[in-house]
């Protein structure tokens, strides 16, 4: 990425490498630790993403002629000598860096990077670093969140790029979605950098786009046929058309056939892989219940119609009362409710009642639409692959929507319409996966955007870059709010795991302190609450930290993206079901050994200041 380079960074980095570098500090060893305070989304863990970015960083960490020219210009009063250290800094030379792998899950306080060198230098990567981490492990984590709520059999796919915070953010809304959980995007430059998976349907204005059914569409067999079929495409459709309304409880003609020619000629372009947006017009048709209200219309001297739809929902079709013969004819039925629905030719008047229906609403049915091309397409040797819906009651359309798969596969004994994709979008969120689940959903897969990239539910993660040591001498800063505090020192982290492979605790040492041992219990502690501690008997020990960068540059080759995508799940699997909940979940425990405890509070003693009180 281009944009990552050294001036990507805060003005206040380069103002104090110069303080540093102008008293004599800049060969003074430090070391920074980069972490969180608190978890995302009122959760309990987060994913830790963005690494293998900061690693490139490093590797590409020099300041060009034309940024140093620039610096100058924006601190002109600064000694040149400075700008010849700069020109020549490079952080192969100086830089270690360990860290936890990509990829993990992690918890508040716990160092998630540990870097050391020379202290302008550390100072100078905090921006960028902080950058690179915050978002990424941010919606990395949100992924995860959906998955995790979302279950493991639907497919989930990233549909964020337009609503994402311009194409930095669309680009690794992507990537770290895929990582946190995600099957796919619809980002094409996303598949075509990162090789994730794109996915896709079509919009509204495809459908929109076709107005009426004209008979031009050829389509070629799949396979030579057995028999060719005699219609042409659209003919074939609308027989299909014929004999399945009246199953579907329809009329024919209250379909759009600007609708059914738009998914025609989508099939026709993808015969293999037909996916229709159902939701354009209507996806079924109103169960109407056709009501005269028994009051007049006080203004048009009319009654006033109304009509029930399938959830109940009132639609009052003031439309209606412009057709006067209509009216008269049902002047006479004032204030009773009678059903339409099951008109087909039976009973004349309401089968007047409704055409007029169909003629002040006649943009119905994307279902029928759909499963009459998928039918005229399996005639020429076809299975198209489903539908999407992208407003209303997802649930419930979603139910219907496989009904009617089931009941037409049944009646012409095609099975496999019954396995119809169903994908779902419209402005989906943990909630409305839960709520959705809750419902008994019939959707397939599910197609994400706004919620998921912008991270409406907490919009940035509270990365920080803290200074823990320097020349070897522990560093602290203090806060009046304890959860603030960072723990000081050059420090290791342990993950013990039980006997089932669950982890217990994330445990911080310093690294002089000997690492803890299988099978043999030690003390662990809360690291500021005194009477919070335990004793635990690790069943597995695990170092978190892996060496990324040494004194010569990357010490090891760094995951593809698919790695790191197995290594968010697996790393998921360790974690207990109840921290992981989405309502009030556990905390996991981070903790550290009793010497890290008294190490941390008699520096915090000998930091604070003894006030006095008058
Ligand atoms: N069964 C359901 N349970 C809970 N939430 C749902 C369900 N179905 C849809 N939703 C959510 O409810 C919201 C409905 O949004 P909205 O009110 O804009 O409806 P819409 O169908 O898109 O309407 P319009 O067609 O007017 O745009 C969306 O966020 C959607 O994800
Ligand atoms: O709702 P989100 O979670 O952000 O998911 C992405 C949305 O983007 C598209 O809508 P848009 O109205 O932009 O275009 P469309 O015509 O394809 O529906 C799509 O239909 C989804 O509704
Ligand atoms: O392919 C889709 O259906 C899609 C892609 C992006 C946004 N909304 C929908
Ligand atoms: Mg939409």
């Amino acid at each position: 990425n281009s944009v990552v380079q050294p001036l990507l960074t805060d003005l206040y980095q380069v103002t104090m490498a110069y303080a540093y570098w102008k008293t004599g500090k800049m060969e003074d060893k430090a070391v920074f630790d980069l972490f969180f305070r608190k978890n995302p989304f009122r959760g309990e863990f987060a994913i830790f993403a963005g690494l293998g970015e900061c690693v490139k960083f490093l590797n590409n960490f020099r300041f060009s002629c034309s940024d140093i020219a620039y610096l100058q210009e924006i601190l002109p009063n600064v000694d040149q000598g400075f700008w010849e250290y700069l020109s020549q800094l490079d952080a192969s030379q100086v830089v270690t860096m360990s860290a936890i792998p990509e990829g993990y899950v992690v918890f508040p306080k716990v160092p998630l990077i540990r870097l050391e060198g020379p202290l302008p230098v550390i100072q100078l990567l905090e921006t960028t670093f902080l950058n690179l981490i915050n978002y990424a492990s941010l919606v990395a984590t949100n992924a995860a969140r959906f998955r995790i709520t979302a279950g493991d059999g639907v497919q989930l796919l990233e549909f964020g790029l337009r609503r994402a915070q311009g194409p930095d953010g669309g680009l690794s809304a992507s990537k770290y979605c895929y990582i946190g959980g995600f099957d796919g995007t619809s980002n094409v430059l996303a598949g075509k950098l990162f090789g994730i998976p794109v996915r896709g349907t079509h919009a509204h204005a495809f459908v929109n786009s076709f107005s009426s059914l004209d008979d031009e569409l050829q389509v070629n067999p799949e396979a030579v046929l057995p028999q060719q079929p005699k219609l042409s495409f659209c003919q074939l459709a609308m027989s299909w058309l014929t004999k399945i309304s009246p199953i579907l409880n329809i009329l024919e003609h209250e379909t759009n056939k600007g609708e059914l020619k738009a998914f025609l000629a989508y099939a026709y372009a993808f015969p293999r892989t037909c996916l229709c947006l159902l939701d354009t017009y209507s996806v079924i048709k109103l169960n109407l219940n056709i009501c005269i209200f028994p009051f007049m219309d006080i203004k048009l001297g009319y009654p006033i119609i109304y009509t029930l739809d399938t959830q109940g929902i009132v639609v009052i079709l003031h439309s209606l009362i412009y057709f006067t013969g209509l009216v008269t004819n049902c002047w006479n039925t004032q204030g009773t409710t009678f059903r339409v629905e099951c008109c087909n030719g039976r009973n004349n008047s309401s089968l007047n009642f409704y055409t007029l229906m169909c003629y002040c609403f006649p943009h119905r049915s994307g279902l029928p639409n759909f499963l009459a091309v998928a039918l005229a397409l399996n005639e020429y040797g076809y299975r198209a692959i489903g539908v999407r819906l992208d407003s209303g009651d997802l649930a419930y359309l979603s139910r219907k929507c496989r009904e009617a798969f089931v009941l037409i596969a049944d009646q012409f004994e095609s099975p496999w319409m019954k396995k119809f994709t169903v994908v779902a979008s419209n402005d989906i969120n943990e909630e409305t996966l839960i709520s959705l689940k809750e419902q008994k959903h019939e959707i397939n897969s599910f197609g994400i955007g706004t919620h998921l990239v912008t991270c409406q539910k907490q919009p940035a993660l509270g990365c920080v870059f803290k200074l823990v040591e320097v020349n070897g001498e522990p560093r602290m800063k203090l806060s009046e709010d304890v959860g603030k505090i960072n723990l000081p020192g050059k420090k290791s982290v342990f993950r013990l795991y039980s006997e089932d492979g669950l982890a217990i605790l994330d445990l911080i040492q310093l690294c002089s302190e000997k690492p803890p041992e299988v099978g043999k219990k030690i003390l662990v502690r809360h690291p500021f609450i005194e009477s919070k501690r335990a004793y635990v008997c690790p069943y597995k020990v695990e170092l978190l930290y892996r060496d990324y960068w040494g004194n010569n540059g990357l010490t090891q080759s760094f995951p593809s993206l698919q790695e790191l995508k197995k290594t968010a799940s697996d790393s998921l699997k360790t974690l207990r079901q109840d921290i992981k909940r989405e309502l009030n979940p556990t905390p996991y425990k981070v903790s550290v050994t009793n010497e890290m405890y008294n190490f941390l509070h008699e520096l915090w003693l000998k930091y604070a200041p003894i006030g006095e009180l008058s």
